[in-house]
């Protein structure tokens, strides 16, 4: 059997469920054919395996490639002029009832064209991909017309192209209330339901539907309605859900065995059981935590208990969390949300891949897809516990060295 390529010499954090921390793995080869992973082998299995190309890994670690479940990178021109606001006292859901946060980066995206929307969307992309995340979840959303929706979801989709990166993407058309539907949200999520859903299905422009559902954004009963046109379409669904109140949005996604509820600073305990039973992953967003000022933390440990899976996302987007860093929002989930540090980085492979319905990525096992990354650190912890701007020295995607 000739490989394509051979990592060997290397300790593998395989973030499988072992009973090893970060599931260390005793292996330390690894046999890549055909962008998978054909075999993990042990070191002296070396002298009889062959490969077009051999890599010595020099005792450096190898992890899955991280994937980022939750952003909203395609977007026009951004907000400062808000942050500023915020660190004055303005709070996020005034300046949103003020006409600003969502809608105003909603003109700037309606006016955005396919090339510049692509261009910014692509440096966000890349700086995401310098860290070593493979897999990126983007969102539509800000867009709120129809061919603004499309269009944001072409971009998205069009990053693959361009870069060493595989997109999985949502439609997020319920994610605020454009000024031509002002003041009558009934009609506006009719709109999504029965126009702009129908044209993303068709075109197959989206992996799964997605719901801001939340006081400053739809109710329960509007995200039903979504989440059934969904189901009519074959897709998954996902929801941004007690972000800011205790809305029951995580009860009701749970009810759709949604594959992931977001946010969930105001989950209720006593809900907990639900998510348990319908499998949904619990993606915490702690940059928005952070840049809201929130005080109200995700229910980690309850969530422990209940072994609900707990991904980490940067939540990526020009308002809440203009974080293009994975490694720091899982440093964010440790210090601010008291994860482990073997948490954060399930929570960046194995568990966000759960969130997007993923199942052929995020842990190093025969099978899975050869997308890998590799690091001079002495333990996979050093990656979530200094902000010091870790760079692979090494990014497998699909077995193919980028
Ligand atoms: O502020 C923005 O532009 C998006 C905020 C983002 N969207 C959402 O539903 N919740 C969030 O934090
Ligand atoms: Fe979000």
């Amino acid at each position: 059997m000739q490989y394509d390529t051979l990592i060997y010499n290397v300790r593998i954090a395989s973030m499988q469920h072992n009973a090893q921390p970060y599931g260390q793995l005793s292996e330390s080869v690894v046999a890549l054919l055909k962008g998978v992973i054909a075999g993990v082998f042990n070191a002296d299995a070396i002298h009889s395996l062959s490969a077009r190309t051999m890599i010595d890994g020099q005792q450096q670690w190898l992890l899955p490639g991280f994937i980022d479940c939750h952003t909203h990178l395609v977007y026009g021109g951004n907000r400062a002029n808000e942050f500023e606001m915020r660190l004055q006292g303005v709070s996020y859901k005034d300046i949103a009832l003020q006409g600003g946060g969502i809608k105003s980066t909603v003109e700037q995206t309606r006016r955005a064209n396919e090339a510049s929307l692509f261009k910014s969307a692509a440096k966000r992309a890349r700086r995401l991909a310098e860290e070593g995340v493979t897999t990126i979840e983007v969102k539509s959303g800000y867009g709120l017309d129809n061919d603004t929706e499309l269009r944001m979801l072409r971009v998205a989709k069009s990053l693959e192209t361009q870069l060493p990166v595989r997109i999985a993407t949502t439609f997020l058309g319920a994610h605020a209330l454009p000024p031509e539907f002002a003041d009558n949200a009934d009609a506006y999520i009719d709109f999504v339901c029965d126009t702009v859903l129908p044209d993303v299905a068709h075109n197959n422009l989206a992996d799964a539907v997605d719901v801001f559902c939340e006081s400053i954004g739809f109710t329960t009963a509007q995200t039903e309605k979504v989440f059934k046109a969904a189901q009519q379409y074959g897709l998954p669904v996902k929801a941004h859900v007690e972000q800011l109140t205790d809305s029951k949005g995580a009860v009701l996604a749970a009810k759709y065995n949604a594959l992931s509820v977001d946010h969930i600073e105001y989950l209720a305990e006593s809900d907990i059981p639900h998510l348990a039973a319908s499998g949904s992953v619990a993606v915490l967003l702690p940059g928005a935590f952070y840049y809201l000022h929130e005080t109200q933390k995700p229910p980690v440990e309850a969530l422990r208990q209940h072994n609900v899976p707990m991904a980490v996302a940067t939540d990526l987007n020009p308002g809440s969390s203009p974080i293009a860093s994975l490694l720091t929002a899982m440093n964010m989930a440790c210090v601010l949300f008291a994860l482990t540090p073997e948490e954060a980085l399930r929570g960046g492979t194995l568990y966000a891949a759960k969130a997007l319905g993923l199942s052929d990525r995020g842990e190093i096992k025969p099978g899975k897809l050869a997308d890998l990354t590799l690091w001079d650190i002495e333990s996979p912890a050093e990656l979530v516990y200094t902000l010091n701007g870790h760079r692979p020295t090494r990014v497998f995607l699909g077995g193919q060295h980028v």
